[in-house]
């Protein structure tokens, strides 16, 4: 019976990544060797204090055409939707496995991602973007997540959990959610950006579709005319380019490093 209990116990290998703050478990499951269905696994991996730790767990996987595919889950153990610097921090895992050299094409959960690295500088294409709600007070557009997007006069001192999990549970987004950008404009082509994250319930200290989310709204709204926007956030500056075309976004790139922070293994 002892021998079916350990049996039942997985030494399992991770690496974690960080980009810009926003950090990350990530798992080669090319084996498929990780249960996608134990939420609970997924969020006691993910707790800081009972597991390693992390924002979000990525699983690498093998794909019939394209280079790997991308499987994200937010820190409460549920797959969510695609995460920007995740995604960043995976094509770094890919170079680190060996899977490529400086260009990638993978598959996530919004659709194929074109990446190309260069040193620990991670380019990511993301998925073009055809609508952009302004409203009184806010813009809600999505980047491959939901960003509700407002300008705030000071950041320093907001309580971003507080606000932002009153407005992510509110009307209109209530259960399905939404995760909340609160910017500062320093200058014609610079931002500083606060994240509440869904599926975190919590401030990150950064978000990449985040960012990108506030780079479009800034433009659609006027506060820039720039298409390479510096997004300061708490874990460091990201970059957005991007083209307009009528109504649509397109050849959008979030820029920024994406960093291995340590390799380890935990029993599960
Ligand atoms: N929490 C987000 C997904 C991760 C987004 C963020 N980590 C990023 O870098 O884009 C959501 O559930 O919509």
């Amino acid at each position: 019976m002892l021998i079916l209990i350990f049996a039942m116990l997985m030494e399992l290998t991770f690496y974690k990544y960080q980009g810009t703050g926003n950090d990350f478990v990530m798992i080669d499951n090319r084996q498929q060797i990780f249960d996608k269905n134990n939420t609970k696994l997924v969020a006691k991996l993910c707790n800081r204090r009972f597991g390693i730790g992390a924002d979000g767990l990525i699983l690498l996987e093998n794909h019939p055409k394209w280079d790997f595919k991308m499987v994200y889950f937010n820190a409460d153990g549920n797959e969510s939707s695609m995460c920007g610097n995740g995604g960043r921090c995976l094509t770094a895992f890919a170079k680190f496995l060996g899977i490529i050299e400086n260009k990638a094409i993978f598959e996530a959960i919004d659709g194929l991602h074109h990446a190309i690295l260069d040193n620990h500088v991670v380019k990511l294409q993301m998925q073009d973007v055809l609508s952009v709600e302004i409203h009184n007070q806010h813009v809600f557009l999505n980047t491959g997540s939901p960003h509700h997007v407002q300008m705030e006069t000071q950041l320093k001192n907001l309580d971003v959990k507080e606000l932002g999990s009153k407005i992510r549970y509110g009307n209109p987004y209530k259960d399905e959610g939404t995760n909340v950008n609160f910017v500062k404009k320093l200058s014609d082509n610079r931002f500083q950006v606060r994240t509440y994250e869904r599926g975190v319930e919590d401030e990150t200290l950064s978000c990449g579709t985040g960012v990108t989310a506030v780079a479009l709204a800034m433009y659609e709204t006027g506060e820039t005319k720039n298409k390479l926007i510096v997004l300061e956030t708490e874990g460091g500056n990201l970059q957005v380019s991007f083209e307009k075309n009528k109504d649509t976004y397109n050849n959008i790139w979030l820029i920024g490093p994406a960093e291995q922070v340590f390799k380890g293994s935990i029993t599960c």
